[in-house]
């Protein structure tokens, strides 16, 4: 087995990455032998059908779960050697998560839960850092809203609130689970050209998880789960072509 990864340009690497569940008989396999990167400053979308293994690979990617068997490297760091401890360390500098369900503080204002990463780290906000804030606040169209509360903004504007405060500490990747399932059409359409911009514009690395063809068409590479195997690889597609994928993969036997 391969203990190294091999590409500098690989945020994430899997090398022969078994995730099971249970003994014996009832072993359930979630990752079968996965050996995949995610690649710097690519948006990348992880679909497949229910049950596929998409969570746990996010969860043993961001460290949030061991792999049972294989290496996995973030930002060149073996998570699969790394206590938890020296992994949380790693996770809070390295990785920040939009969730379907916003996952905002909701004792906290707009401006505090931004900040939050960085106060959890114990590190003080450097001038540099606070115009990098600022500017996402301006972009992502929240300035008007910096001293209210989650409850007071709308489904939309809490997942740019989420996105800001994912994208403020410049983590090396952003895990977004779904991150428009909570939304309407056209919330939904600001998200995820949000997410593309931060790619594009800034070099953000982002893995999302999604079940919807739209969604993920707005990824650079659409990665395609089935029974814990990566059954397809492409980069962009449109989404008519990320449902024929999909349906194929439901295809797959068990
Ligand atoms: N804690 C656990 N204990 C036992 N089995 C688990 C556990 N977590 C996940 N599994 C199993 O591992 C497989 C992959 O699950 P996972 O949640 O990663 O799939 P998914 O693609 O994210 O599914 P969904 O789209 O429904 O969220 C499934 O068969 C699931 O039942």
């Amino acid at each position: 087995m391969s203990t190294t990864p091999t590409d500098d340009q690989a945020v994430v690497s899997f090398r022969q990455v078994t995730k099971s569940y249970g003994t014996g008989s009832s072993i359930i396999f979630a990752l079968s032998d996965v050996s995949v990167d995610i690649r710097r400053g690519e948006f990348t979308a992880i679909m497949g059908p229910s049950g596929s293994g998409k969570s746990t690979f996010m969860n043993v990617a961001a460290g949030l779960d061991d792999a049972t068997r294989g290496g996995v490297f973030l930002a060149s760091q073996p998570l699969h050697t790394m206590d938890d401890t020296a992994r949380t360390t790693l996770r809070r500098r390295e990785v920040g998560f939009v969730f379907q369900s916003f996952n905002l503080v909701p004792t906290l204002t707009v401006a505090e839960n931004i900040t939050l990463p960085f106060q959890l780290a114990g590190h003080r906000i450097a001038p540099q850092e606070q115009g990098w804030i600022d500017h996402l606040v301006h972009v992502l169209g929240i300035t008007e809203r910096i001293a209210h509360k989650p409850a007071e903004l709308s489904g939309g504007q809490q997942q740019r609130v989420a996105i800001a405060r994912a994208l403020a500490p410049r983590p090396a990747i952003i895990f977004a689970d779904e991150p428009t399932g909570n939304l309407d059409t056209r919330s939904s359409r600001e998200v995820l050209q949000l997410l593309r911009s931060a790619a594009t514009e800034y070099g953000q690395t982002i893995a999302m998880v999604s079940h919807d063809p739209i969604a993920a068409s707005y990824a650079d590479r659409v990665l395609v789960l089935a029974d814990g195997r990566v059954v397809a690889d492409h980069g962009r597609l449109t989404p008519q072509q990320i449902s024929q994928l999909l349906l194929t993969a439901e295809g797959v036997p068990a």
